[in-house]
Formats: C-alpha cells, structure tokens, sequence
C-alpha cells in the first residue's frame, strides 16, 4: 500500500506561518492561503513549518497545529503537503513524524541537527533513518540547506546507497549553489525514481538543465505563476523564453537581496502581494522596514508582478 502518491513534482511553495501583531499563530488566514496559492499562482504542493515558515521557531504544539491546519485546508485543493519535521532534539522529530503521518500529510522533510552537529555521512544518515522510521508509510525528503544548519556533507556523497538505509527516501530538496553537487545526485541517481526539488528559485532554470524535477520555495508563494510559465517554456524548449523568465524573477531577487532579503522581508512581500495578512516574524527575527517594503512594492509594480498582467512573449525585455 505504502505511497499511493504519485511523485513529488512541480512548484513547491514553502509557507509562510501567519502572525498577529502580538506573535501568536493567526490560524484564520490558512484556508485564504490555500486557495490564493492555488487560484493565483497556479501552485498545489506545499512545504511547511520549513525556514520560511520559521518552523524552528515554533513550539512543538504550534507546529503540529499548523500542520494540522494545511493539511486539513489543503484537502482535496492541494496536491501534496510535505511536512518539515526535523529539529535538533531526535524525539521531536520522531514526534513530529508521527504526527504528520496521523494527519495524513504527503510527505515528510529533515534538515541535518545544526547544533551537535553530525560530522561524517552515515551518523548523519542514521538521524535521518530513525525520524524515517517514525513515519514508515510516509515518503521521506532530505533537506540539504548547508548554509543555515552548517553541516556540508555533500548531499552526492549522502545518496550514495540512501534507499539501503532508509527505505523511504524519496528525494531531496536541495537549498545551495554548488551545482557540481546538484547535478552529480541526479547523474548517480538516474535509476531511482527520486524527486530532485531545487530549493534557489533565483537560479532555478540552471537546475532544471541539470534535471531538477521541481523546486521547492519562498518565492513560489507569490512568483508562483511567473515561475510556472519558465516551467513551461522549459518544457516546450523554448530556452531563450525560459531566460527571459529567469531572468525577470531575478531582476527582482537581486533588487530585494541587495535590500537585505529574508523571512521578514518574505513575510510583508507575501503581504504586499496576496493582500492576506502575514504579521510580523517571531523573534529573533525583525519585521521588515518601511522602506523595504516600499521598495519592493514600487519594484513588483515596475516588473508587473502586482497585477499579474499577462506577459506576452516579449514584452518583458522592457520591463526593468
Ligand atoms: C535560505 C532560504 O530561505 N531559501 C529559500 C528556500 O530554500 C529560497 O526560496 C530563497 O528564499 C530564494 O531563493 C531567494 O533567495
Ligand atoms: C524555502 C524553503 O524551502 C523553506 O522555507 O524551507
């Protein structure tokens, strides 16, 4: 029976985690969430409780909550909701894992613990395989995000041999530029049928070339629909197209980055965008300034995001 799923594939938004002002969780926008995802961006997968979604700065309680609270909004609208579960502590995790197979989620997600950290490729495989194992019926991912939890084993060197161990594994969402690693995990992994979700959605279309099967996300929550016409046009082979896509995402990053871009930032550009209320961020983050946000909102209307015009070939040369 286990993983009547059909593969992960495709746009993966990583949620955001609505606030209120005063920092609780503000459940009531999540059902609004799903269908502005869905309606609006074309976007039916989902990843929760991962970076943009400050799932390490939830409490164990809050983060089963809202879980529970996509997969119960999700249902019968999204396609797939991945769960994050990993922690620093292995019995949260498992806890977490459980949890997400409970409720019914698709799939699970597990950073490497970034405080003790595991030094060699199979401690940190064993971590991985006892969450795993609290979770047996439920497809398992690896999130390589090694910028943030600072452990660089190198995700080609940690699938050599994962499924022996991990039974399972089911791909990886893999958050860094070293497309050397990238594309070596698809190369050395063409027998199985593992997604490949590329997690730097400013150069996702080089991924693609290097056969990611789909991409998980912050920018997918609001970029959603642009980064699907790049998909298609990848699709249909049109490179010059799929460029002009990339190319039109990344005017925008790399205006927003240089601002000083994160979770914050994501949360009033989400805002901005959907017209859904985000709040602010927990601490130790900050909420993002005035004037970011005023930039950001003169920069989405100067590239047409905000009134997601239709772009016809062409036109988006001008818009810079
Ligand atoms: C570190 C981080 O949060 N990475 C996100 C997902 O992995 C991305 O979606 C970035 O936010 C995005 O690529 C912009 O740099
Ligand atoms: C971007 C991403 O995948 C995350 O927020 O975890």
């Amino acid at each position: 029976m286990a993983f009547p799923k059909k593969k992960l594939q495709g746009l993966v938004a990583a949620t955001i985690t609505p606030m209120t002002e005063n920092g609780e969780i503000n459940f009531s926008v999540i059902g609004q969430y799903v269908d502005y995802l869905v309606k609006e961006q074309g976007v039916k997968n989902i990843f929760v409780n991962g970076t943009t979604g400050e799932g390490l700065s939830l409490s164990i309680s809050e983060r089963r909550q809202v879980a529970e609270e996509w997969v119960t909004k999700g249902k019968d609208k999204l396609d797939q909701v991945v769960i994050h579960v990993g922690a620093l502590s292995l019995k949260e995790s498992q806890e977490l894992a459980q949890h997400a197979a409970e409720i019914g989620a698709d799939g699970i997600a597990v950073i490497a613990p970034f405080f003790l950290k595991p030094w060699t490729k199979d401690i940190l495989i064993n971590f991985l395989k006892e969450v795993a194992a609290a979770a047996p019926a439920l497809p398992f991912y690896y999130y390589h995000i090694p910028a943030l939890t600072g452990v660089k084993i190198r995700a080609e060197e940690l699938l050599d041999g994962i499924q022996d161990k991990i039974p399972t594994f089911r791909g990886l969402k893999f958050s860094d530029t070293d497309l050397l690693d990238f594309g070596q995990c698809v190369d050395q992994n063409r027998q199985q049928q593992f997604a490949f979700l590329f997690g730097v959605d400013e150069q996702l279309l080089s991924a693609l070339v290097m056969g990611a099967t789909g991409a998980v996300g912050s920018t997918y929550n609001y970029l959603g629909k642009k980064t699907n016409q790049m998909l298609e046009a990848f699709e249909r082979k049109d490179l010059s197209l799929a460029l002009n896509y990339q190319f039109c995402i990344q005017r925008f990053i790399n205006f927003v980055v240089k601002l000083g871009f994160g979770v914050s930032q994501t949360k009033a550009i989400m805002t901005l965008v959907s017209g859904i209320p985000m709040g602010p961020p927990r601490l130790p983050l900050q909420k993002a300034s005035r004037e970011f946000t005023d930039s950001a909102e003169a920069k989405l209307k100067s590239l047409d995001f905000l009134s997601f015009a239709d772009l016809k070939d062409g036109s988006l040369e001008a818009s810079s």
